[in-house]
């Protein structure tokens, strides 16, 4: 077995990254060393495997509680996160105390949230278990729950202590999951690292293969590009060059309010797979990048085994979807578009006749 990849998230307060098989011993040494308890926030769906986690780290002396939360989306709102609040409260929680998620970006964005918020911020560690989780929803700080409105409108940057990708974690995640985690890899690829498109496009379905080289790869270079961007913009801000965090968001203007239009029940990853196409099609009509660019975002995306297309009926629902999304600016819609392979801009405020025809494109 290689050693671990250690990725370095260079912010104000530096964290590791490490990803490769077989991780458990390396988890107690990220914790902060002053923690006396510790809380391993889990869902239902993975409690041996948190309960293993919290026996291991119970074993190193810490206090350690489990908080099984309920499965996936259904875990990021306001109920569930008082649910955790009251439990350590009831524990005792300080604020020399810590927080493990472990889970995928649903159970890693509540346990971040619930992190920032108990006596307004602890300390956190992620061991995310999907492919999502590691390549995104665990690095960079952003935590959140959903509201009756829209995805992720309550939240906090607050950012772990570090993230442990243990690709081993992934041998019992179903083949669907794997696609959505790698759309966003894929994301990364068309904002970034166009090298992840050429190692995914002579054979998309080799990635799907959870011990195959590809995917190792694939994952830490979303990893290392999710990495550089936040650390240049934490906040989303606009520092750091470019449009700054916002890049990360390609896709997800309309990928979210699909989310919401299917009341969260739909794979993330799936609706920015969807969103993606739209926002290429968006720059093509626009005269930022030419078809062949689109067709690249359509052909791989598919190959995966990922939907590029939505329903022609849904439009008026995605639109008062989009007008909550974080990127909107009063009235004006704003979305992350391609100006070619790995150049984000902004394309602020399209007239109603262009998104409409995007939306065409992609729901014929
Ligand atoms: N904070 C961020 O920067 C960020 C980035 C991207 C996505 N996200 C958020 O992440 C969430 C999506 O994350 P996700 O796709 O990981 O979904 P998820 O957390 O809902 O997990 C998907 C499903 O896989 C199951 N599962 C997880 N690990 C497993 C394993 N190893 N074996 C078997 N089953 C397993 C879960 O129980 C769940 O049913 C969304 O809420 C999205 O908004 C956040
Ligand atoms: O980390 C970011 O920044 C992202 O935009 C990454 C996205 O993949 C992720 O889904 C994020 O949670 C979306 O953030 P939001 O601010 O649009 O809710
Ligand atoms: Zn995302």
């Amino acid at each position: 077995m290689s050693d671990p990849t250690r990725v370095s998230v260079a912010t104000a307060q530096p964290y590791d990254v490490v990803v490769g098989h077989g991780l458990s011993a390396h988890l107690p040494p990220l914790l902060p060393s002053e923690a006396e308890r510790v809380a391993v926030v889990h869902p239902v769906a993975l409690r041996a495997l948190g309960e293993a986690v919290r026996a291991a780290l119970a074993r190193t002396g810490l206090e350690a509680h489990a908080i099984e939360v309920p499965d996936g989306e259904s875990a990021k709102t306001a109920d569930v996160a008082g649910f955790c609040w009251s439990v350590l409260g009831g524990a005792g929680f300080t604020r020399s105390d810590a927080i493990v998620g472990v889970g995928g970006g649903a159970t890693t964005d509540l346990a971040g949230f619930v992190a920032a918020t108990w006596l307004r911020g602890v300390r956190f560690v992620l061991v995310p278990t999907t492919v999502l989780g590691m390549v995104d929803a665990a690095v960079g700080g952003k935590t959140g729950i959903n509201t009756a409105d829209g995805k992720n409108l309550v939240g906090s940057f607050h950012e772990p202590s570090g993230v442990l990708c243990d690709l081993s974690l992934l041998r019992s995640l179903p083949v669907n999951e794997i696609r959505s985690g790698l759309a966003e890899v894929v994301k990364c690829g068309f904002i970034a690292d166009p090298e992840i498109l050429t190692l995914l496009e002579p054979n998309p379905s080799a990635a799907l293969d959870v011990g195959s080289e590809v995917l190792r790869e694939v994952v830490t270079r979303g990893i290392r590009v999710k990495a550089a961007v936040v650390a240049g913009d934490l906040r989303e801000s606009g520092a750091g060059g470019g449009i700054g965090r916002e890049a990360l968001n390609y896709g997800h203007t309309l990928g979210h309010a699909i989310e919401r239009h299917e009341a969260y029940a739909f794979r993330h990853g799936a609706a920015v797979s969807i969103g993606m196409v739209f926002a290429a099609e968006l720059a093509r009509l626009s005269g930022r990048i030419d078809a062949s660019l689109v067709a690249r975002h359509r052909w791989l995306l598919q190959a995966i085994g990922l939907p590029t297309s939505y329903q022609p009926g849904a439009w008026d629902d995605l639109l008062a979807g989009m007008r909550l999304d974080k990127k909107a600016r009063g009235s004006q819609l704003r979305f992350v578009v391609l100006d070619g392979l790995a150049r984000t801009s902004i394309l602020a405020g399209p007239d109603d006749a262009t998104l409409m025809s995007a939306y065409a494109e992609i729901s014929r």
